[in-house]
C-alpha cells in the first residue's frame, strides 16, 4: 500500500482514491487473500462492527467504507446533519481487525456530468421505497459503484435495513456482480431497540418508548407464527404503537422475505418477514423480524431469514 498517497488515520490507512483502493485490493489477491468489504455511512456502533467480524469469517482482508451518500436522502431529510466521526471510526474498524477505510468525497463519487442511476424494480417498491421517493436509487447506485470500484469477493449488509439488503441482492443477480452478498444479524440493545446511528437523536424521553418497536414487532410475529390472518394482527400491532407513542407508523406489514410482495397470512413456505418504520419525534424508526410457522407440523426451516 503507498502510505504516501494515503492519510494515515491514527488506527489505520484512510483511503480516498479509487486507485489506492484498487492497488490494495489487487495487491491482497495477489498473495490469494479474500477479501470483504462493508460498506456504511460511519457513525459507526456495535451493529457495524458485527458486520466486520461476520465479513472476516469469511474473507481474510476486510475494508469497510465510509460515506454518507447525498442521493439516498430525500428533500429535508437529515443529510446534512448526519453525525460524522472518522476518525473515532478509523479506530473502532481497527480494533476489529478491519484492515483499510474507503471514505471517498462526493466529487469523487459523482463528478460533474455523472448522469447513470441504478433502478431496482420490485422489492424497492413499497416500505421505505413508499416514504422515501427516490432513497433505494440513490443506494443502488452507490452499492453498485463501491462494489465496481473495490471488486471484493464478498460484501456484508445489515438486516436491519432488510429491504436494502434484498434491493442489493437483486441489483448483484441482475448485474452479475460477482460478489458474494452476505446479511449480518440485527444488534441490538439490552431493551430490544435495534442500534442504530440515529438512535442518537432521540430525546432520553423518547429513548424510553423506542424499545416497543420491537417488542410488538416479536409479539406480533408470535401470532403470526401460528397461520393467523394477517390483516387483524396487523391493525392491532399498529394501533398499540400508536398507543405506546409513535406519532406515525409508516407502516407494519407482513411480506414475503425474498420478494417482499405482501402476504395475507403465512403461506405454506412458513417463512415471512414482519417489517415497519415509524416516527418518533423527529426520528425514523425502522425494524423488522422474521416469522417462522410455530405449532404442530411446523419444520424448521432457513429460508430467507
Ligand atoms: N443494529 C445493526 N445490526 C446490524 N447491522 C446494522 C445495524 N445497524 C445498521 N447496520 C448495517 O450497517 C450498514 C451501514 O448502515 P448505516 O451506516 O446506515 O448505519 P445505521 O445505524 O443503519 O444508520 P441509520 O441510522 O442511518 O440507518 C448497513 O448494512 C446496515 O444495515
Ligand atoms: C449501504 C449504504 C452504505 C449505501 O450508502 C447505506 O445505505 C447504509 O449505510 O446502509
Ligand atoms: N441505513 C440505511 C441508510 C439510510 O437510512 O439512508
Amino acid at each position: 500500500m503507498s502510505v504516501s498517497e494515503l492519510r494515515q488515520s491514527d488506527a489505520l490507512p484512510v483511503l480516498r482514491d479509487v486507485a489506492d483502493l484498487r492497488r490494495t485490493v489487487a495487491d491482497w489477491r495477489t498473495q490469494g487473500l479474500r477479501v470483504g468489504l462493508v460498506p456504511t455511512m460511519g457513525a459507526l456502533h456495535a451493529g457495524h462492527l458485527s458486520l466486520v467480524r461476520t465479513a472476516l469469517e469469511r474473507a481474510d482482508r476486510v475494508i469497510a467504507t465510509i460515506f454518507v451518500n447525498p442521493t439516498q436522502f430525500g428533500p429535508g431529510e437529515d443529510f446534512s446533519t448526519y453525525p460524522r466521526q472518522e476518525a473515532e471510526d478509523a479506530a473502532r474498524l481497527a480494533e476489529v481487525g478491519c484492515r483499510a477505510v474507503y471514505a471517498p468525497d462526493a466529487e469523487s463519487m459523482y463528478p460533474a456530468g455523472f448522469a447513470t442511476r441504478v433502478t431496482v424494480e420490485g422489492v424497492s417498491k413499497g416500505l421505505c421505497g413508499d416514504h422515501r421517493p427516490g432513497h433505494f436509487e440513490g443506494v443502488a447506485t452507490v452499492v453498485t459503484k463501491l462494489l465496481l470500484r473495490a471488486l471484493p469477493d464478498m460484501a456484508v449488509f445489515g438486516e436491519k435495513d432488510y429491504q436494502q439488503l434484498q434491493v442489493i441482492r437483486r441489483l448483484v443477480t441482475d448485474l452479475d456482480i460477482p460478489v458474494e452478498i452476505v446479511g449480518g444479524a440485527t444488534v441490538r440493545a439490552e431493551d430490544g431497540l435495534a442500534l442504530s446511528s440515529r438512535n442518537a437523536y432521540l430525546t432520553e424521553a423518547e429513548r424510553t418508548i423506542a424499545p416497543a418497536l420491537f417488542r410488538v414487532l416479536s409479539e406480533t410475529a408470535a401470532t403470526l407464527a401460528t397461520g393467523a390472518p394477517a390483516a387483524p394482527q396487523l391493525a392491532d400491532a399498529r394501533a398499540r404503537l400508536t398507543a405506546a407513542g409513535f406519532a406515525i407508523v409508516e407502516y407494519l406489514d407482513l411480506r414475503d422475505p425474498e420478494t417482499l410482495a405482501p402476504l395475507p397470512a403465512l403461506p405454506s413456505t412458513g417463512v415471512g418477514r414482519l417489517l415497519a418504520a415509524v416516527r418518533l419525534g423527529s426520528t425514523r424508526l425502522i425494524d423488522n423480524v422474521p416469522v417462522i410457522r410455530s405449532g404442530p407440523g411446523a419444520q424448521p426451516t432457513d429460508r430467507g431469514v
